[in-house]
């Protein structure tokens, strides 16, 4: 154990003396900080220390009641401990969204919590875990001594990552992240660690870890010299040649793509015009520690980004990231669904957000947040899954190109209220809301005929279809689908798409007997899961009519139309869990409506419920899952919310079209909506 009487604590004399260096181990969960054995500071000082403190945050508290250097039950306990606190199974960021996180993963983090600093170490049995870890790297020919590198401006530790950060523009950075990926090449190496330290144990490696670690709310990248061992703690993955930092940053990108060439689109109008400084200051030091190489445009007009989507180079990048609302998404996949390459455009890049907008439902479902900073760490640390989009058509624009909306489509109340407060903006969330209340009073109705074709259509169908699909898309499966990806990315030549294409789809590459387990793999197989032209064909062109297997919605309830809302992702704003039964990858859209006619008395659970999703359980709401439907309005003004984007008051024809954009999702998955639980 570490600590060291509070006195030199609060002295912070880190730049003064030179200390020993933190140990550490590798662990499954991450890297943990090692007892010092031959501490003279006890358990019992410890604890006469901490009455001594004013206050004692959890972390500590947990961890030195149950630390003791020479007591290995203790030290497991302390390590289950320091790992919960770092990892809770909580919400992880209640400042921003109510979004709860019911599944557990090592992104997972209170942001109230924060690493104990004892002189700017980590104490004893503290882990960092690798979900948390940006970066690493070995620490050449340094003197055998303690450097803080987070607070010690001279210290060599101190790379040119921050600097970067700090001192160039993003023009520059591509040449500077150049000459860092040398550098880094030299220092990465498993021969090139200090050979100081290796001098004195043949074990020992001198690294330098970068690790997200949470500050007030946020997390921000923090600088760590660590000596590691891992002899004692042998490790069955470690690789044949030892290469600690090659294994730490595999351990920390399982199923992640590493140094990830992204492609910043910010909206510097999105949310209240605070885009740019939330990117600047939240999510670009991380995305730099975590070596990304980043290219930042700006939008100048509405619409600029879907010209940008359409001519930008698509092959210098694996990543486009909106630093925006959910308008820019929008605007990005449609521009890449215009360009002649659009099959390899979508095999190629995954669109993801950073939250910087109003309206963030992407990131809230796909990242399970809607802090900037958290959502950066998710897109570092985030596995490429596909996801369905919903083709739209009206007569005004389907001939010359269709639109594809990857969130929601909305008639009626919702879509009125979304566009048509535009001009209270001001007032951030609560526009929507005093939006929504005015309509209800009013008992405004919205008369159409819908015509849907079905894949669940009552409530019990739903949840047996939920159930069915809710693990198809997940991580263990992703976790096959990443490795294989790994394994064939460098073979797959984007140029050769046709040859690809003409591959038989049904038949796994190994010939294996296809059993239920197989038929998951291969359904999300990279090797048989391209894209194809094919899957941007329309199934129901809006000029063949209305097929004869999509059932008319009950003209009575279509006549009195309340809410008309259908969507593909669970949550539609931070608080509102409009499609709480919505996944990646079902091949469906969730679709809810509600009556005009339905009483106040009983609008109200509904409208209470939005935010925890059990409106859809209300016997006035109807929610069914669909696989295309028409809608055509009665009225001659009003008009359609597409993804938040305003739409023309014609008919509207919508189709589902699976798998169709590649994305980053937390674990593989949506925000757990406890749907099943309802
Ligand atoms: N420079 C700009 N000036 C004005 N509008 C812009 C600019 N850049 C983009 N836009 C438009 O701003 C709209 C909203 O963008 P975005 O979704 O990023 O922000 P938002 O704050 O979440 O907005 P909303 O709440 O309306 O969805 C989009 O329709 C986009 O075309």
């Amino acid at each position: 154990m570490t600590l060291r009487p509070s006195k030199r604590r609060k002295g912070r004399s880190r730049h003064s003396v030179k200390k020993q260096i933190t140990s550490a181990i590798l662990t499954e969960e991450g890297i943990m900080i090692k007892a010092k054995p031959s501490s003279p500071y006890t358990y019992a000082n410890r604890m006469a220390d901490k009455r001594s403190r004013n206050s004692v945050d959890n972390i500590s508290r947990t961890s030195f009641q149950s630390n003791s250097d020479n007591n290995s039950i203790f030290e497991t306990a302390s390590l289950i401990s320091c790992v919960t606190c770092l990892s809770d199974t909580d919400t992880i960021d209640r400042s921003e969204t109510s979004t709860t996180n019911t599944s557990k993963d090592d992104l997972s983090a209170n942001p109230k919590l924060h690493y104990p600093s004892v002189n700017g170490q980590l104490p004893a049995n503290t882990v960092i875990p690798y979900g948390r870890i940006l970066d690493a790297r070995y620490i050449e020919k340094e003197p055998l001594h303690y450097y803080d590198a987070t607070s010690s401006p001279s210290s060599p530790l101190n790379s040119s990552i921050s600097n970067v950060s700090e001192k160039y523009d993003l023009g520059e950075l591509n040449s500077i992240q150049q000459t860092e990926k040398k550098t880094k090449s030299v220092s990465r190496g498993s021969n090139s660690s200090s050979s100081l330290i290796s001098s004195k144990s043949p074990f020992t490696k001198l690294v330098e870890v970068i690790f997200a670690r949470p500050r007030r709310h946020d997390v921000v990248p923090k600088r760590v010299s660590l000596l590691i061992d891992y002899k004692p703690h042998p490790s069955p993955h470690l690789n044949e040649d030892g290469d600690l930092v090659e294994e730490i940053l595999k351990r920390s990108y399982k199923n992640t793509r590493r140094n990830k060439s992204i492609f910043v689109i910010i909206n510097p109008f999105g949310g209240k015009g605070k885009a740019k400084k939330l990117f600047m200051t939240k999510a670009k030091p991380l995305l730099l520690a975590s070596q990304c190489s980043i290219e930042v445009v700006y939008t100048k007009y509405p619409g600029h980004a879907i010209e940008i989507a359409r001519e930008m180079d698509i092959d210098q990048y694996d990543t486009i990231a909106c630093a925006s609302g959910d308008g820019i998404p929008h605007e990005v996949i449609n521009g890449l669904y215009r360009r002649p390459d659009h099959v390899k455009a979508f095999n190629k890049l995954a669109i993801t957000e950073i939250p910087c907008g109003s309206g963030n439902a992407m990131s809230v479902s796909c990242h399970w947040t809607n802090n900037p900073s958290y959502s950066t760490l998710c897109l570092i640390k985030s596995i490429e899954t596909k996801i369905d989009l919903m083709c739209c058509s009206q007569p005004s624009y389907a001939k010359k190109h269709p639109k594809l909306s990857f969130l929601s489509q909305t008639y009626g109340l919702i879509a009125e209220t979304d566009i048509n407060t535009e001009f209270i903006r001001w007032m951030g969330p609560a526009r929507f809301e005093l939006g929504v209340a005015f309509n209800i009073i009013q008992k405004k109705r919205y008369p159409c005929d819908i015509y849907v074709k079905y894949a669940a259509k009552s409530k019990n169908e739903l949840k047996t279809h939920y159930l069915e699909y809710k693990n198809k898309g997940s991580l263990e499966y992703q976790h096959i689908a990443m490795n294989k990806c790994n394994e064939d990315r460098d073979n797959y030549n984007y140029e050769n798409d046709q040859e690809i294409d003409d591959g038989d789809d049904e038949e796994s590459d190994d010939g294996v007997e296809e059993d239920d387990h197989s038929v998951l793999c291969n359904s999300i197989d990279p090797s048989t899961d391209q894209i194809k032209e094919e899957n941007f064909k329309i199934k129901y062109p809006l000029d063949d009519g209305v097929p004869s297997d999509w059932e008319r919605l009950d003209p009575n309830i279509s006549n009195n139309l309340g809410i008309f809302y259908t969507g593909k992702m669970p949550y539609v704003a931070a608080d509102t869990k409009f499609f709480p039964a919505a996944l990646p990858s079902d091949g469906t859209m969730d679709m809810v409506i509600t009556d005009a006619r339905t009483s106040l008395t009983r609008m109200a659970p509904i409208l209470l419920g939005l935010d925890k999703g059990s409106h859809v359980l209300q016997p006035e709401v109807l929610h069914s899952k669909i696989l295309a439907y028409k809608i055509i309005p009665k009225l001659t003004n009003g008009l359609f919310s597409v993804d938040g984007e305003k739409f023309p008051l014609e008919p509207l024809q919508v189709e589902i079209m699976p798998r169709l954009c590649k994305t980053l999702l937390r674990n593989g998955r949506y925000v757990d909506t406890d749907f099943d639980s309802m």
